[in-house]
């Protein structure tokens, strides 16, 4: 494969692994931990007996499917060597040849990976854990010769959410086997797994750096941040884009709703804001498998400057040789997540270069949290921003009154952005008390603020939560005609109701008491309903901008609640 020697990481855990030693390996990103599993998964099976059909001697899993294909191609490449040994006298004493499947969600559905497993018999398996707990309950796969288990990006998989599967995969397979975890951020979780699962491992640690400088990303990465305010965020992603001369670039997100909105706006506005030759490709979980491995292999592949506009899906594990800068739009939820998404650049000894875009306030203190977690991090120089945003937000304005659902995306991708910021796990940084509604709705390019319960603590929302005074709703059209008549028609149906019900009003006369009782009573109903839907007890159904009415009775509640708030104590927004 034209290594001329093992990584530092290669070299300690090679030889444990292939002896009798279960391991738990940390080593910064891209420092070969791949080679370093696949090598002792290869030689165990190779010097043990011969497994037989329906029986698996390896499995190997990963939390993407992404990650999951690339491992596979990797272990792929090494038995290619099998095929070009067959000559080799050494190898005919050994007389085995290894194969390698791939299980993963999204694609063939698991009574086809059954069948090539029985075409097929593979010795190692290598998957995602919902598909593999699937394909290992079937009564045509049997664990009992496993030699060899590992967990690439462990905490990942050990996290809320994978750990049941994962609980469920552990449980059949036999306890006697040798069992590997591997990550760049071996976390607490990863040791309760470690007491459950693994006998004696032994803990391989690999630093970068020495005694002070010691440092948890590799020595050739570069970390910068920039601190600005929201509306420059876009504007500084665009000069960067501009004006870094690397082949490619990963922009990291925060939200799926987030990736499709600016890759829609920067596609559309590509000729006017960006330069040249550049081609923007983008990568969510929301996607379907199919245009999902398409666009992470045409970014693989592209010969011109690319850049990939990503969720965390795209955080872990991926190693595309020629990304030389990431760029972190928003900080990610948990620290661990950054030193992922900073590592898809400077891989192997590369050089390459991460920058992180944070928002003025309480963000700031982030840097000093990763100082702590070992992040080497300077601040970026002052980016001259002023002309590039005025410009910017003027294209935006004129693409997105073009067609209203430009600003339905942008709504989903604004709110996406406020739910996942409640969901921060750093809540003394990234605190929603002190979150800029209105700042990050103008960096979103909203002409108004959605109605939304988390508006209720909010300070200085403009009234209506109009961003744009004096701009008609109604006459914003859709560009899509089945869309657009639809919306007129519930429009006229709005004012048809209205009427009916002002009508009502009227005729109703003073000396009906009853009738009033019922009306007031139904009204109340109306607000209690309308009220739970604001706290938020039901969740919020996507902010729809098409329904103007209801957004404005929304709004009116919202102001009557801030009222009352007001009399009331103030209670923090903690989380
Ligand atoms: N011995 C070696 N010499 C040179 N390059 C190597 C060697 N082993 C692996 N590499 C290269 O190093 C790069 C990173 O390897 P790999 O993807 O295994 O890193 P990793 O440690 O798993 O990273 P991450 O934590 O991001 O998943 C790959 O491009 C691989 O080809």
């Amino acid at each position: 494969m034209g290594y001329s020697q093992m990584t530092p990481v290669q070299a300690s855990v090679i030889p444990l692994f292939c002896g009798n030693k279960d391991v738990i390996v940390e080593a910064v990103t891209g420092s070969g931990k791949t080679i370093a599993f696949a090598i002792p998964i290869i030689e165990r099976l190779l010097k043990s007996d011969p497994i037989s059909r329906e029986h698996v001697g390896a499995i190997v899993i990963a939390p993407t499917r992404e990650l999951a294909t690339q491992i596979h191609y990797v272990i792929s490449s090494v038995l290619k060597f099998q095929a070009q040994a067959e000559d080799d006298e050494h190898y005919n004493n050994q007389s085995r040849v290894l194969r390698s499947q791939l299980l993963i969600g999204g694609s063939a559905n698991v009574h086809a990976d059954l069948e090539q497993f029985s075409e097929v018999t593979p010795d190692i398996i290598i998957g995602t854990p919902g598909r593999l707990l699937e394909f290992l309950k079937s009564s045509k796969v049997h664990t009992s010769a496993l030699e060899i288990l590992v967990l690439d990006e462990a905490d990942r998989l050990l996290e809320l959410g994978f750990g049941k599967t994962l609980d469920g995969i552990l449980r059949l397979l036999p306890k006697q086997r040798r069992t590997g975890l591997f990550s760049a951020t071996v976390s607490d979780a990863v040791h309760e797994l470690a007491r459950a699962g693994l006998r004696n491992p032994v803990k391989v640690l690999v630093k970068t750096g020495n005694g002070s400088s010691e440092q948890k990303v590799p020595t050739t990465l570069k970390v910068s941040y920039s601190v600005l305010p929201p509306q420059s965020k876009l504007p500084a992603l665009v000069h960067y884009l501009n004006n870094l001369q690397y082949k490619k670039t990963i922009v990291y997100f925060s939200t799926c709703a987030s990736v499709v909105y600016f890759y829609s706006a920067l596609s559309h506005l590509k000729s006017k804001l960006l330069i040249d030759d550049l081609t923007l490709f983008s990568l969510h979980g929301k996607l379907p498998q199919g245009p999902r491995t398409k666009t992470l292999n045409n970014f693989i592949s592209s010969s011109c400057q690319s850049v990939l506009l990503t969720t965390d899906v795209a955080a872990r594990g991926l190693d595309i040789p020629e990304v030389d800068i990431v760029i972190q739009f928003d900080a990610p939820y948990e620290a661990n997540m950054f030193l992922h998404r900073a590592g898809r650049a400077a891989r192997a000894g590369r050089y390459g270069e991460c920058c992180l875009l944070l928002s003025e306030g309480r963000e700031e203190d982030y840097v000093q949290l990763l100082r702590v977690k070992k992040v080497k991090i300077e601040e970026a120089p002052m980016l001259p921003l002023k002309d590039e945003s005025t410009r910017l937000y003027k294209l935006l304005r004129g693409w997105m009154l073009e067609d209203r659902e430009r600003h339905d995306q942008a709504i989903r991708a604004y709110v996406s952005y406020v739910r996942f910021y409640t969901k921060h796990t750093m809540t003394s940084i990234f605190r929603m008390s002190e979150f800029d509604f209105v700042g990050n709705a103008r960096a979103y390019g909203l002409l108004r603020l959605p109605s939304m319960p988390e508006l209720k603590t909010a300070r200085d929302i403009p009234d209506g939560g109009w961003l744009e005074a004096g701009f008609d709703m109604d006459s914003y059209g859709y560009r899509n005609s089945t869309r657009e008549s639809r919306r007129r028609e519930e429009i006229n149906a709005k004012k048809l109701r209205k009427v009916s019900v002002e009508k009502q009003q009227k005729s109703a006369l003073p000396n009906t008491p009853w009738s009033a009782k019922v009306e007031r009573r139904e009204k109340k109903e109306e607000r209690q309903v309308k009220k739970q839907k604001l706290s938020g007890v039901k969740g919020r159904p996507s902010a729809d901008s098409s329904d103007e009415e209801d957004l404005v009775e929304d709004w009116k509640a919202i102001v009557t609640e801030r009222k009352a708030s007001k009399a009331r104590p103030v209670q923090k927004f903690e989380l």
